[in-house]
């Protein structure tokens, strides 16, 4: 396998590949190492975010990462962190969330569990496409799936990342990782990549949800209590303001907050309308970092919760709304913080369940890959929000980053 010729030293850590530093600007849409599909870019029916049918060879499924015992927290803290001045204090901080769990994070089984899940989806339907998972910061990196891609004959290529919102670190960085994976193992120009839409709001990423919360509710009314004692919190991943303005393409306006907002908002709004639940419920964040001068957004799960007691409510369902399975962003953020506060506040509080392998989430996976397959007409695609569907081929200035400044990245039109 790549994976292991790649592999260098001894101990099993390998520094995440470097950013290619020499790779040339995009300028236009067909510019080096950021192509729009051919088809794309040539006169199409429709929209031109919306690709053509593809005769796809195989799928690069994108995880986060993360570390797989105590000598991996701090190698895999820095390639997080990486040119983004999170200062050490920070560092020291997240490593003692990783080292309660005996330095493992979760999050790799899942995506290992999540890629057998989907080989067995495929070959159900008939679909011969293998899987080939890299990730961002930990091994096996995105390079060493592509490459293993290649080394399989695999030329034509479509990546799910694990990640369901618009934003830079959900959807850009992973476009940019892709970039960075072509320019390591050499293939540009032998390889063409693109990525499925942003599933925030497709079926499959919102009935575990939906299922959740019921089942939730459920639990709360048992223990006697009442839709006006209940909150449900939908909580998800903040990031600074500057990123959720930008986050979605420009030309969609969608104002403060931007997609990022807009979206998690419009799901909770799904999910609420779907029960027809009449418990208050709001967005909240979790998992902040960065200097305290920069803003991020707000409320705080935490500081959402204080102001419950006063309102009259004794219970809090909690919504993992921004994450695909239970990493430690679940674990320690809100089964150990945001438990304790509730504890402390004296709410009853549930926490309900991330998609993980559910049924609904992987066969919706596929669905999204047979949808670029058939090239399926954006009319006939299944969105539970005003806002999708999402799209195939990401605008110019999508979920830009402006710290960090312009990077090339693969499935979009550039910039
Ligand atoms: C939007 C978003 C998602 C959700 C979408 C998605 O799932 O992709 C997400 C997921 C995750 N974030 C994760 C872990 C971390 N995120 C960090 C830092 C940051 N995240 C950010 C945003 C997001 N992050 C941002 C704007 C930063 C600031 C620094 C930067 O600009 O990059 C840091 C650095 C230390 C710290 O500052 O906390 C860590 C360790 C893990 C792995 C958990 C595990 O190991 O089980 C996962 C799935
Ligand atoms: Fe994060």
């Amino acid at each position: 396998m790549a994976a292991d010729r790649l592999a260098s030293t001894g101990d099993g850590f390998r520094p995440k590949p470097p950013r290619a530093s020499a790779a040339p600007a995009c300028t236009s849409i067909d510019g080096d190492g950021c192509r729009v599909p051919a088809a794309t870019a040539a006169a199409a029916p429709g929209p031109a975010h919306v690709s053509q049918p593809t005769p796809y060879d195989g799928i690069l499924l994108l995880g986060f990462g993360g570390p797989e015992g105590q000598e991996d927290v701090i190698p895999f803290l820095r390639n997080v962190t990486a040119g983004r001045g999170i200062p050490d204090e920070r560092l020291e901080e997240v490593a003692h969330h990783y080292r309660h769990f005996g330095g493992v994070s979760p999050i790799n089984e899942h995506n290992r569990e999540l890629k057998a899940a989907l080989d067995v989806e495929l070959a159900a339907r008939g679909i011969d496409l293998p899987v080939y998972w890299g990730n961002r910061n930990w091994m096996p990196y995105v390079a060493d799936a592509l490459q293993a891609a290649h080394d399989a004959g695999r030329t034509r290529l479509l990546a799910i990342a694990t990640s369901a919102y618009s934003s830079y670190s959900s959807c850009r960085q992973y476009r940019e990782d892709l970039a960075d994976a072509v320019e390591a193992t050499g293939l540009s120009g032998l390889v063409e990549i693109d990525k499925v839409r942003q599933f925030f709001d497709h079926p499959g990423f919102v009935t575990p949800f939906a299922e959740g919360v019921a089942a939730g509710l459920d639990a709360l009314h048992a223990d006697g209590f009442s839709d006006d004692e209940i909150e449900i919190l939908f909580s998800t991943h903040s990031i600074p303001n500057s990123d959720a303005d930008r986050s979605g393409p420009p030309e969609r306006e969608l104002g403060t907050g931007g997609a990022y907002v807009a979206q998690h908002t419009a799901v909770a709004e799904a999910i609420v309308a779907r029960l027809g639940t009449d418990c208050a419920w709001q967005l909240v964040y979790q998992s902040r970092s960065g200097p305290p001068q920069v803003p991020w957004l707000e409320p705080d799960i935490n500081d959402a919760m204080a102001e419950l007691p006063a309102r009259g409510r004794s219970a809090v369902l909690i919504v993992p709304l921004g994450f695909v399975s239970d990493h430690m962003e679940v674990l320690w953020d809100l089964d150990t913080e945001a438990m304790e506060t509730a504890q402390e506040l004296g709410l009853t509080a549930v926490r309900t369940p991330t998609p993980g392998t559910h049924p609904a989430y992987v066969t919706g996976l596929v669905d999204l890959v047979v949808e670029r397959i058939e090239g399926t007409d954006p009319a006939d695609r299944p969105h539970e929000t005003a806002l999708g569907p999402w799209y195939d081929v990401c605008r110019p200035g999508c979920c830009e980053n402006k710290r960090l400044g312009f990077q090339p990245a693969l499935a979009g039109v550039a910039p």
